[in-house]
């Protein structure tokens, strides 16, 4: 099955179950949440009109071309200024108010200023010059940002310009990771033979933090069918189980066995390298996405599959991380059959890889910036023309 379909139906399996619940939440706390309300401005802003120079506010008319004018008022930022004198100016800096009357502010760089009192321009003025209209940014009733909306450090911060201390955001998705394999120990205990420490955990669980899920750690699980069914039952509360390993075709994988004679198996074999014997289906009604267990299997289907997945299932409509077309810095011989995602970096303007590109090297992805997608059935000459999808794109 090719990339593209199984995104889609995964996609659209995400959408028909849909988590609508939402909850009030704090700024900071909204942080990698999903808005769950349209979020519209009910001030215009700036509310009013503004400077956006230190300098002098005037009214363009009452200027003959030479004639200084006497400074009246002092308009700091967070007062509120009296209407401006005729024939007057008015000592201004950034962020305050324009004073009723004032059509333009010049900025001091460009004035002579006598005495103290008066003010000589030197140059040509515009009205309008260096003001801040009302409402530049947005104005009362105006939708600013829209419900499905991820919202980060930006969009945070355009809801405080609002004046919003809190937001409406989907709940918390709930996520079981599953760590599978009899090899399997955690980092800190000592290693026995034929064992190797879990790296897929603790690189799912950061990553589905970062995405606001609130995540259940179910441990490692032995490879052992019986356990297996009854790990999953007990993972009935999630809106996700999220496994590694133990889904490909060898005696020891059990995951797809479970779901099967459990629930649902929906996908089986992609067409992506790293990442072939991704897995979707349910167990007991409750949806499950098996990841290949080779850590840059996990890191790839992951980006491209489980986190699309995720960000849909809370409304999210723009999942599918940007790429951008760079020349390739390196030869490639052996067309696949399978889209292949290397992990690769940005030199001199063109895209290389890292030297060892086997699904067991993490390695290879701490190196990397993004992933290098080689169609199938491709070679590449240095030059040819390759899509790269930025890690960062992926990682949030
Ligand atoms: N006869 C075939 N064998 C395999 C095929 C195939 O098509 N035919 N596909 C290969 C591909 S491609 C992949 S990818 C792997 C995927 O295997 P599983 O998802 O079943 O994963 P495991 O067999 O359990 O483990 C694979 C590999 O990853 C290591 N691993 C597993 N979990 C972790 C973890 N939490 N932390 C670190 N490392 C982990 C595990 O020790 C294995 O080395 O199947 C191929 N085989
Ligand atoms: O597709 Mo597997 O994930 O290459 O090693
Ligand atoms: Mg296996």
């Amino acid at each position: 099955m090719a990339v593209e379909v199984a995104l889609e139906r995964l996609l659209e399996m995400a959408a028909a179950t849909p988590i609508v619940q939402h909850e009030r939440v704090s700024l900071t706390e909204a942080q990698g949440r999903v808005l769950a309300e349209d979020l519209v401005s009910t001030l215009d802003l700036p509310p009013w009109p503004n400077s956006a120079m230190d300098g002098y506010a005037l009214r363009l008319a009452d200027w003959d071309g030479e004639t200084p004018l006497v400074i009246s008022q002092r308009i700091f930022a967070g007062q509120s200024p009296d209407p401006l004198a005729a024939g007057t100016c008015a000592r201004i800096f950034t962020g305050a108010p324009i004073p009723m009357g004032a059509d333009c502010v010049e900025m001091q760089e460009n004035v002579i200023v006598e005495d103290d009192q008066r003010v000589r321009f030197t140059q040509p003025m515009a009205s309008g010059q260096n003001i801040r209209p009302q409402g530049q940014e947005t104005t009362v009733g105006e939708q600013v940002l829209g419900a499905g909306t991820r919202l980060g450090p930006i969009e945070l911060g355009l809801a405080a310009s609002l004046g919003r201390a809190s937001l409406d955001v989907i709940r918390r998705v709930r996520v079981a990771v599953l760590s599978t394999g009899d090899e399997l120990v955690e980092p800190g205990q000592p290693l026995g033979p034929g064992q190797i420490y879990n790296s897929n955990r603790v690189l799912l669980c950061g990553w589905l933090q970062r995405l606001g899920c609130d995540v259940v750690d179910a441990g490692i699980l032995p490879d052992d069918l019986a356990t297996t069914r009854t790990c999953l039952a007990q993972l009935s509360d999630v809106d996700l189980i999220l496994s590694t390993g133990g889904v490909s075709v060898g005696e020891a994988d059990f995951l797809g066995i479970a779901l099967r004679e459990e629930g649902e198996l929906t996908l089986w074999k992609l067409a992506i390298k790293p990442g072939k014997p991704l897995t979707f289906g349910h167990f007991r009604g409750v949806p499950v996405i098996g990841l290949p267990g080779n850590p840059a299997s996990t890191l790839v289907t992951f980006a491209l599959l489980a986190r699309p997945y995720l960000l849909r299932r809370q409304g999210v409509q723009a999942v599918s991380p940007l790429k951008f077309q760079v020349p390739a810095g390196f030869v490639w011989t052996k067309a696949g059959n399978r889209r292949e995602f290397l992990r690769g970096r940005i030199e001199n303007g063109r895209a290389i890889i890292y030297r060892n590109q086997s699904s067991g090297v993490l390695r290879s992805a701490a190196w990397a910036e993004g992933l290098v997608e080689v169609l199938e059935g491709r070679t590449l000459a240095e030059g040819d023309i390759v899509s790269f999808i930025p890690l960062s794109e992926v990682l949030d």
